[in-house]
């Protein structure tokens, strides 16, 4: 089992280079599919989910040539068959949803797995499935799988209403819906900046999609698409992750490859706690910070405070002077850290529908659990600032989505390892 192990009480200094970002390229290169054709990824981050996809491309027919430390991919989608994925690495991440989408759009057919994932409360697919049947899909379920397959030869363009507003089935609505004869509409669609990276890849291979990036995207279906080269976009919420830590113990941190306008709420919450940072065209210099304030964080969809990082962020809110609260709006139950942190001395609990802590709290090194992706990160924030020994379990989940956070933290000056035992 690995496990992460970290001798805490540190302060940090240095630069830090953000990768590209998790949930674009998870769904990147299921839309490569579309292409039939040659699209070489750029910016690819060495993170488990991407080598989970990888493995269910190569399954499915893709040839695929991977330069992990130049973060290129390159994918070959011609001979790619909609062959049914019930099982194996399509239950290990939430993405491979995607290939519902993708695979609809270019064979009319798909039979995948239900998705993994962190495991934060019910995450239904009942959007996705609902945008699907709009454009002329129809569902069964065989083994373990959701089976999709088009009532006619194509699908064709209609207007979809999103109850709730959804990552997920906006973007499998956009690739399910490129290839789909005449236009669909999406409304109440989300608008994060990962939709617009996947936008940007679907038009640059053929597809015709307006307006992503507001609650209102249209495509309209074009038959022929192909290969392109495309940079994923920096990941923010690995950006907010090292933004939280160099506030928390940096004595003057410069974050590079950061889009500012897509962490804007975050930033503003370190600015209202009394972070002193520097704001650069593609890089964020955070400074020696002190008697930082308590805030209350309440996550909704993007452009406010995004759920994915209300876990980093607690172990600096612990840090602060004062009381406040968490309230995660997007997942009610993604409060698996707080257990874990009050292990580790923080005064930090559940009440009702919110996380309320005190602080500062003086955190001390201790065995935890990751129990998912960004809990694991928040604890490895915790175990930063901890005075002492804390080793993280579990922390499989953590590398689904940071890429080389070992070397990284390292070079920052951090004592950390990953063991193997
Ligand atoms: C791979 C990926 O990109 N994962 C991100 C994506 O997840 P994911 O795409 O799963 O998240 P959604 O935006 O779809 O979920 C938002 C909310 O809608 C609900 N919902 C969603 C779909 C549906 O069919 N029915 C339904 O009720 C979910 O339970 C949740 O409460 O967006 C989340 C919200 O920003 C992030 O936390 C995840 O990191
Ligand atoms: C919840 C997350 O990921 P996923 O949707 O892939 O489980 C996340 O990135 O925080």
């Amino acid at each position: 089992m690995k496990k992460i192990v970290i001798n805490g009480g540190r302060s940090i200094s240095g630069r830090v280079t953000i990768s590209g970002a998790k949930n674009s390229v998870v769904a990147l290169i299921p839309a490569t599919i579309l292409a039939n054709d040659v699209v070489t990824l750029e910016g690819v981050p060495d993170i488990s989910d991407v080598a989970s996809l990888v493995e269910i491309m190569e399954i499915m027919g893709a040839k695929i040539q991977r330069d992990i430390e130049a973060g290129i991919l390159t994918i070959d989608t011609r001979h790619v068959v909609s062959k049914p994925l019930p099982y194996g690495k399509i239950n290990s991440l939430r993405a491979s949803y995607y290939f519902n989408g993708a695979l609809l759009g270019r064979f009319g057919k798909a039979t995948v797995g239900l998705p993994g994932g962190c495991d934060l409360g019910p995450r239904p697919m009942d959007l996705h499935i609902k945008a699907f049947e709009a454009l002329g899909a129809e569902l069964s379920y065989l083994e373990n799988a959701m089976h999709l397959e088009a009532k006619e030869e194509k699908l064709h363009g209609t207007t979809i209403y999103m109850d709730m507003v959804s990552v997920g089935a906006t973007i499998n609505t956009m690739l399910a819906a490129s290839t789909a004869e005449g236009v669909t509409i999406i409304e109440n669609a989300a608008r994060e900046p990962e939709i617009i990276d996947v936008a940007t890849l679907l038009n640059n291979m053929g597809a015709k999609v307006r307006g992503a990036g507001t609650d209102v995207i249209r495509i309209t279906g074009k038959a022929d698409m192909h290969g392109a080269r495309h940079t994923v976009i920096p990941d923010r919420i690995e950006a907010g992750t090292y933004l939280a830590l160099a506030a928390a113990v940096g004595e003057g941190v410069v974050v590079d490859n950061v889009i500012y306008e897509h962490l804007e709420s975050f930033i503003a919450k370190l600015e209202e706690m009394g972070v002193r940072m520097t704001i650069r065209e593609d890089s964020i210099e955070v400074h020696r910070s002190e008697n930082l304030k308590a805030v209350n964080i309440k996550t909704v969809p993007y452009p406010g405070f995004a759920t994915d990082l209300q876990q980093p962020i607690t172990p600096l809110l612990l840090k602060a002077k004062g009381r406040g609260w968490i309230m995660d709006t997007i997942y009610e139950k993604r409060v698996n850290h707080v257990p874990e942190m009050a292990r580790m001395g923080a005064a930090i609990s559940t009440v009702d529908d919110r996380i309320v802590y005190e602080a500062p709290s003086t955190l001390k090194g201790a065995r935890v659990r990751a129990t998912d992706l960004r809990a694991g990160a928040g604890l490895v924030l915790a175990g930063i600032i901890a005075e002492g020994t804390t080793t993280i379990e579990n922390i499989e989940f953590i590398l689904r989505g940071y890429d080389s956070i070992i070397e990284k933290m390292t070079a920052l000056g951090v004592d950390i390892k990953l063991i193997e035992d």
